[in-house]
């Protein structure tokens, strides 16, 4: 565009390049109209040599402010990656300092989705995320932190491909240690007065080990990226729901203070509401985005993962879209309909499936009843569950109810798992337990039955997690989901209850507790020893004892691939008779024995009506009350008779 002199140095001979022009001829250029005051710049919309440029002007009101514009000056000869706003020159001497930038047209990404009220694709949000992903996995490479990732650096151009600008905060990673936070809000953020408005806007990128000034590192950049990406999902401004930007921003001020938003964020965990599957977003991009900002930076993806998984999800949902068998009606309108298309992995469906009734013809056959004879006690049942999410983001519990199963009138099952490291191992047990439970009933005893169920469902659900891993459904590297499962089965006066993991069941026999399980957790030195043994480490870590890197606190499990076979998914029984002295039967997942006590939960149900899902939804709620903080998952099961009148035993 404009030759080079040489020496091509700048002033100060710190800043060099072989393809960039560092000084210019004052007649090469020409700067017309500002489009843009940042807090430390302006940026002109100007011409070079006859081309469009953008100008980026610094305020130099301090010697600091000079040796800024050099660093990032260095730094710009440096780099060269489509994904980057480009440099194309700059003037760097006295009296003029100025960088010379390839135009973008389609403004930052910022106004393009609060003043333009733009609604990306999912196509265009996951191409976005993959340039974007590839210049900051380029950038990490040169080991360069941007430390600045915001939708209003991320400039469009006319095809809307993603640039990513404004160096002014980045430097290398061998040099942050250094840098304590004031010197970071000191290098050009704004912090009072007339940019105090802005301050709030910039916070809300920013990762919780820098809001506690705590070190940071490259993982910071992946929170910023994973609050951007969704933003450009949801199109709302983080902390609001709102579109437009000027009306968020005052929302947003009028909301939060700087310091409430900093503590809401690094002590409670705040983050902006995750877009939704029903807008067409594919689980494994909130799952991604989800990753990105979690809290500890360990746990965050590096750009290398994040490119790769992008990469498999534009795969995906390119196969996926508009298939040609759909009907015209279905035909997709715009982007955002492709994914009705793009197939979820839906594990309830694949434990039924993968637990197929192989005995169901069979009808001559009987479960079980033939073990024991008619005896003279027959409990008289009734049941009820109740599940809530409790104050957890999602859902992980998940149960079954199976009175009269197979149509056996004295025989009854039911379940409940509590899932751990996502839901699918729960909400795959759930279909898949009853199953096998019923396959091997016709041949094995009951306790043997139970045995089978649980190692079985919890063999199936690992081959399933190799064979989606192997066709590439599933993406995520290290993910070993697991769940904590308890059943109990009634054959006729006979109660056997299997248990693996911390859920529990309990009787009220004579109006007091009756323990039906035992707790399998890695502060059980039983436990603890046999986990060991099996070659798992096992840890004080904070408060507690854990398993293994995952800092599993339970020792038995269906799932969790890492750990086994040491955290196996073989279940401890216990049985017992029930007379008339039983009065009921309590199962929850830990959600509920965390914050109540056997005792506690007997006494609530003493006055609660004898309506077994009512008394369910009591001590599920009751254990909100008292704080607990997990999902909740509760199963009555009435033994004798009770009409709902009667209040007290
Ligand atoms: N190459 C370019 N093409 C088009 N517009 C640009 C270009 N570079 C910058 N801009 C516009 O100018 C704005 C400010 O640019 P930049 O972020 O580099 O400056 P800044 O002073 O560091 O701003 P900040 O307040 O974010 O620190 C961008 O958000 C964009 O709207
Ligand atoms: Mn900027
Ligand atoms: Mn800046």
């Amino acid at each position: 565009m404009v030759e080079i002199v040489e020496p091509n140095t700048c002033v100060r001979g710190c800043c060099t390049s072989s393809t960039i022009p560092l000084h210019l001829p004052p007649s090469s250029y020409a700067l017309l109209a500002p489009i843009a005051r940042g807090s430390e710049s302006t940026v002109y919309d100007a011409r070079l040599g006859g081309a469009r440029v953008a100008v980026k002007k610094p305020v130099l009101s301090t010697a600091d402010d000079l040796d800024k514009f050099h660093r990032e000056l260095q730094l710009l000869c440096k780099l060269d990656h489509p994904g980057l706003a480009k440099l194309v020159a700059a003037h760097a001497r006295p009296p003029n300092y100025m960088l010379f930038f390839q135009f973008y047209e389609s403004r930052n990404l910022a106004e393009k989705l609060h003043v333009q009220e733009w609604n990306p694709s999912i196509d265009q949000v996951l191409t976005i995320a993959c340039d974007l992903g590839k210049a900051l996995q380029y950038l990490h490479n040169l080991g360069i932190v941007h430390r600045d990732v915001k939708p209003a650096n991320i400039l469009l151009d006319k095809d809307l491909r993603p640039h990513l600008a404004d160096f002014g905060l980045a430097m290398y990673k061998k040099d942050l240690k250094h840098v304590s936070v004031e010197n970071w809000k000191s290098s050009g953020k704004p912090t009072g007065g007339f940019h105090k408005r802005n301050m709030v806007g910039t916070l809300i990128y920013m990762a919780p080990e820098i809001l506690r000034k705590d070190i940071q590192t490259e993982k910071s950049d992946v929170y910023s990226f994973g609050i951007s990406i969704n933003e450009l999902l949801t199109g709302v401004v983080p902390y609001t729901d709102l579109r437009a930007e000027a009306q968020a921003h005052t929302v947003l001020e009028m909301s939060y203070t700087e310091q409430q938003l900093t503590a809401a964020v690094v002590s409670e965990g705040l983050r902006p509401i995750l877009a939704h599957r029903e807008a067409g977003a594919p689980s494994d991009l909130l799952s991604l985005i989800k990753r990105c900002w979690d809290p500890n930076p360990l746990h965050r993806p590096s750009f290398d993962d994040i490119v790769e998984e992008l990469t498999l999800i534009m795969e995906h949902v390119e196969k996926g879209s508009c298939p040609p068998s759909v009907s015209p009606s279905n035909q997709c309108q715009h982007g955002m309909m492709d994914l009705q298309y793009f197939k979820e992995l839906n594990w309830f469906d694949q434990g039924e499936q993968l637990a197929r009734i192989t005995n169901a013809e069979k009808s001559n056959m009987r479960l079980w009843v033939s073990f024991f004879n008619e005896s003279h006690y027959h409990p008289t049942l009734s049941w009820g569950s109740f599940a809530t999410c409790g104050r957890r983001e999602t859902m992980e519990d998940t149960h079954f109810m199976l009175p009269q199963m197979c149509n056996e009138k004295d025989v009854h099952a039911f379940g409940i798992f509590d899932g751990h490291r996502g839901a699918a191992a729960a909400e795959f047990s759930a279909r898949a337990l009853p199953v096998f439970l019923q396959n091997t009933g016709y041949t094995c005893s009951p306790t043997d039955a139970l045995i089978e169920a649980f190692t079985r469902t919890d063999e199936a659900f690992r081959d399933g997690l190799v064979l989606h891993r192997n066709s590439k459904r599933i993406f995520q590297k290290d993910w070993h989901p697991g769940c904590t499962a308890v059943t109990a089965l009634i054959v006729r006066n006979r109660l056997f209850v299997a248990n693996a993991g911390d859920c529990r069941a309990i009787l009220s026999r004579s109006g007091h507790p009756f323990p039906m399980s035992k707790d399998h957790v890695a502060s059980c030195a039983d436990e603890r020893m046999r986990v060991i043994k099996e070659g798992i480490e096992v840890k004080w870590l904070v408060d507690t004892w854990r398993v293994g890197p995952a800092a599993l606190q339970v020792t038995r499990s269906i799932g969790d691939d890492d750990l086994k076979p040491a955290v196996t998914a073989r279940p401890e029984i216990t049985e017992t008779s029930l007379a008339a002295d039983d009065e009921l039967l309590v199962m929850a997942s830990d959600g509920l024995w965390d914050v109540l006590s056997n005792e506690d939960v007997i006494s609530i149900i003493k006055d609660t009506v004898k309506e077994p899902a009512m008394c369910s939804k009591r001590l599920a709620t009751e254990a909100v009350e008292r704080g607990s903080k997990d999902n909740i998952t509760v199963v009555v099961v009435f033994l004798r008779p009770v009409s709902t009148a009667e209040r007290i035993y």
